[in-house]
């Protein structure tokens, strides 16, 4: 019999992995979805002809049940699912911060638990998924929650200790690259390029730096070496990189989304 799988709490990232799923050959009768607002239901089941049920009937019906809500709901979701949850469910977790311990205090003593922190490229099938396994997950549960999230990009097994950096990362890691975009955009329109311009001549070249860091096999010193001409152009900007000090600020910002994913932990952030 085919493995059940149901997503709880469809929001960006749970639809993510659902698109993911279906584009990766999973049949949208092997998937349940729930979500909090009867609307959002309907816009799934129509989406991905995927049925819409509640907490507590995916609780008994799915094999694994994957919670997708926020950190701040995950408390309230659990205190519904439990008394429907049999011990031989695999639970995952996408929930930044929480530890499995966390679940495994308030699901039925020996229900296997795995954490995962996704990222929102999965909708391009270009997710970094990073995958720690609780007291009772197993190899053939932490290789079924590979096989479900490698559907919508790459995995990689880490230690839970791991888990709040792989979060400041990979899992936020995106936003900053937005972000960076966003203000070179700017940048653009000061140098008087029109915004549209501006903006294709960033992602091309966010794109080309992206593909021979993943494929070059070179170091990113040396890549950005190969870019810095004696006396030219990139040099001074490096120097006004450097001045105002945006490798500590990398440094620190990071820390700070770690820190906030330790604070997250008690599921009431
Ligand atoms: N966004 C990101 O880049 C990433 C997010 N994450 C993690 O993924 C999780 C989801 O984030 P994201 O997708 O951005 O958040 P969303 O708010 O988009 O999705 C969460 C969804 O859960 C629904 N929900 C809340 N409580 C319940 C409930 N009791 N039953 C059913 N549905 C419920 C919400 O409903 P409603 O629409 O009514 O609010 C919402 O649709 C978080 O824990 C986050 O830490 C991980 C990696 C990256
Ligand atoms: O900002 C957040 O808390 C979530 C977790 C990682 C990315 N987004």
């Amino acid at each position: 019999m085919p493995q059940k799988v149901a997503v709880l709490g469809t929001g960006k990232i749970g639809e993510a992995l659902l698109s993911g799923m279906i584009r990766g050959g999973w049949a949208p009768s092997d998937l349940l979805v729930t979500a909090r607002r009867q609307e959002r239901a309907a816009q799934l089941r129509e989406r991905y002809g995927v049925e819409a049920v509640s907490n507590a009937e995916a609780a008994k019906s799915a094999d694994t049940l994957i919670l997708t809500v926020k950190p701040q709901d995950m408390g309230a979701l659990l205190t519904e699912l439990a008394p429907h949850v049999p011990a031989d469910r695999l639970v995952i977790s996408g929930a930044a911060g929480i530890p499995t311990a966390y679940f495994e205090e308030r699901l039925a003593a020996g229900t296997p638990v795995v954490r995962v922190m996704t990222n929102t490229p999965a909708l391009v099938d270009e997710a970094m998924s990073v995958i720690s396994a609780g007291t009772h997950a197993t190899a053939g549960h932490l290789a079924h929650a590979e096989e479900i999230f490698g559907t919508v990009g790459k995995t990689l097994r880490v230690p839970e200790t791991q888990q709040d950096a792989a979060t400041a990362l990979s899992g936020s890691g995106p936003a900053y690259f937005f972000f960076l975009v966003e203000a070179m955009t700017d940048a653009g329109i000061l140098l008087g390029l029109p915004r549209d311009k501006a903006h294709d001549l960033i992602v091309q070249a966010a794109i080309g730096a992206a593909v021979m860091l993943r494929d070059s096999g070179e170091h990113p010193v040396k890549l950005r070496e190969n870019v810095t001409s004696p006396a030219g152009t990139t040099i001074n900007a490096i120097r006004e990189l450097e001045n105002h000090g945006v490798r500590a600020a990398m440094i620190s910002a990071l820390e700070a989304a770690r820190d906030r994913s330790r604070e997250l932990a008690t599921g009431n952030g």
